[in-house]
């Protein structure tokens, strides 16, 4: 019989011991949908009993969770010192949770039994047999997480591997050996879990924290020593530094280490979970991380991407589909005449014939970037530009005759200011002079400048400014410093950002506003 290979989420238990990350129960419920769809075998839900939020998640799990590939398991701690299981609030709402598998955390070093538990080391043993017996009598599937198993290890080997004895003698399924700290390294891990199975003969798991940077390789450094349930979570959330990325782990697994650990085909929705997960948690999705961040398959090198134009492996690791993920290329001052190629193509322009004009944009780029502007972040802008010189001339739906904004306060210390904004232009055959008052003088130039262009194109009224970002790019001038505006705008469907740099903000602003409302009008195919 081969033995069983598991993945197991603790997201919802160990992830939210994040800081930051505060999830409410129905943040739960659609977050353990989400890991299911990536098919691990099991979603740690919480600790029911030790907070309200966790017991209700438990109760509401059972009446409306349907889970198809994991299994829900609760987690909590051994007894009380003292006091027998089936006494112990904290394991009765354990029993009465509803999960098919508990996963206990047991102390397994000495050392904080003594000063954490403040009992003895008996009485630790005697804590994880009763537990683990009584939860087995009562028909509950029974697993283990040996608390600081590494560093008790090294402090007392005999005493550590004997409270993994007890837990298997008691019906602990696998006892999951936990780097509490993360102060472990992928060798040190390597050679503790290869004396655990050979010593115990019990199936081992593996639970890491990243405080060396390490928790991923140190989590495929037990596999490889024999682990065959492996723990981490989305995202890498987690106490301190986070848990062992559990995308990247079972990535790892499946892409190079040969070894199938989801259902076929899963893996394609990581990039996908991963950011649904971010929306949830709302922390936003880190764009470097391995395998699903945004830049994960980004590729900004001029050379980089003359290779990846005859064939993208060349400077790829694997093809970004098998996660679900998407090659980009950024254009930058760090491009070349193939970026610009490749970045027209994935704009839906075809470059390739016309090497002048590859010539012209690369040199309108570097020229630009060296000003201030920044394209990597700002695609609209960049397709913009590209437009202009395909066509011959810059989208334009309507003709700017001047603009101006003024900032008001009543006088008084503590009054608020308010913004007024007047825009005149020529759309549509007319002339539009339209104000606007907004609570500073970007929010009333885009009312005013949205306003009046609305007039012509009733499209615009779906346009709206969802972020803006200003950067001061020579900070040595302090007031005179040129200053980059970045603004992301949606149309409730998609959103773009557009770039704009002026010796004055609100300048910078214009340039970002106009682009922004520009693209969006040519989205929307309107001539
Ligand atoms: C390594 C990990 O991340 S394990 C998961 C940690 N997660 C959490 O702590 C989040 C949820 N925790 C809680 O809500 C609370 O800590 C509770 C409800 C569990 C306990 O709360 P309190 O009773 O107020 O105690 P407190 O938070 O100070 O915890 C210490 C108690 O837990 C006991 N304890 C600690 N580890 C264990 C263990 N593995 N088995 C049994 N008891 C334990 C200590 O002996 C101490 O008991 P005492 O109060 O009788 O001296
Ligand atoms: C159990 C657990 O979360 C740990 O030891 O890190």
């Amino acid at each position: 019989m081969t033995t069983p290979f598991d993945v197991y989420d603790t997201t919802l238990r160990d992830g939210a011991q994040q800081e930051g990350l505060n999830l409410s129960v129905a943040d739960k419920l659609n977050i353990a949908r989400q890991i299911d769809r990536l098919g691990v075998g099991y979603i740690e839900g919480g600790w029911p009993g030790a907070n309200p939020k966790d017991t209700e998640f438990f109760r509401r799990a059972r009446e409306e969770l349907r889970l198809d590939n994991a299994v829900l398991a609760a987690f909590g701690a051994t007894r009380r010192a003292g006091v027998a299981a089936a006494d112990d609030p904290l394991v009765a709402a354990l029993r009465e949770s509803g999960a098919q598998v508990v996963t206990l955390v047991a102390k397994s070093h000495d050392r904080h039994v003594e000063l954490a538990l403040r009992t003895t080391l008996e009485e630790n043993l005697a804590m994880v047999r009763d537990t683990v017996t009584h939860l087995r009598a009562e028909g509950q599937r029974v697993f283990l997480d040996a608390e600081h198993f590494f560093d008790g290890y090294r402090a007392n080997r005999d005493y550590a591997l004997e409270v993994l004895r007890t837990a298997y003698e008691a019906g602990a399924e696998v006892v999951a050996l936990c780097d509490t700290n993360g102060g472990m390294l992928p060798g040190w891990v390597a050679d503790v879990v290869d004396d655990v199975v050979s010593t115990t003969q019990g199936r081992v798991g593996i639970h890491c924290h990243n405080d060396t940077g390490c928790a991923v390789a140190n989590t495929l450094s037990a596999v490889d020593a024999g682990a065959s349930h492996v723990q981490g979570t989305l995202n890498g959330y987690g106490e301190r530094t986070g848990n062992a990325d559990l995308v990247n782990v079972v990535a790892n697994l499946e892409l190079k280490a040969g070894r199938p650990v989801l259902p076929q085909g899963l893996l394609r929705e990581a990039t996908r979970i991963a950011h649904a997960v971010a929306e949830v948690t709302n922390v936003p999705p880190a764009s470097r991380q391995p395998y699903v961040g945004t830049s994960a398959f980004a590729h900004k090198a001029g050379l980089h991407a003359s290779a990846i134009k005859v064939d993208p492996d060349l400077y790829q690791h694997m093809s970004p589909e098998g996660v679900g993920n998407d090659m980009r290329l950024l254009v930058s001052d760090m491009a070349g005449r193939a970026s610009i190629e490749l970045k027209g193509r994935e704009l839906g322009f075809d470059l390739s014939g016309d090497r002048a004009l590859v010539d012209r944009v690369t040199a309108r780029v570097k020229d630009l970037e060296s000003r201030g502007y920044t394209f990597e972040a700002a695609d609209a802008s960049f397709e913009l530009l590209l437009a202009e010189e395909v066509e011959g001339a810059r989208p334009s739906y309507f003709e700017v005759e001047s603009w101006r904004v003024i900032t008001e306060t009543p006088g008084a210390a503590d009054a608020e200011a308010v913004s007024e904004a007047t825009v005149k232009l020529r759309a549509g055959g007319a002339r539009i002079v339209n104000t606007g008052e907004g609570n500073g003088p970007v929010n009333a130039l885009d009312q005013a400048l949205r306003g009046a262009i609305g007039q012509a194109y009733p499209e615009v009224a779906k346009f709206q400014l969802i972020d803006y970002k200003v950067r001061i790019l020579d900070q040595g001038h302090g007031t005179d410093a040129i200053t980059r505006v970045l603004i992301e705008t949606t149309d409730g469907a998609s959103s773009w950002v557009t770039v704009g740099v002026g010796a004055n903000v609100i300048q910078a602003s214009w340039g970002a506003l106009v682009d922004g409302l520009t693209f969006g009008l040519r989205r929307a195919q309107v001539r």
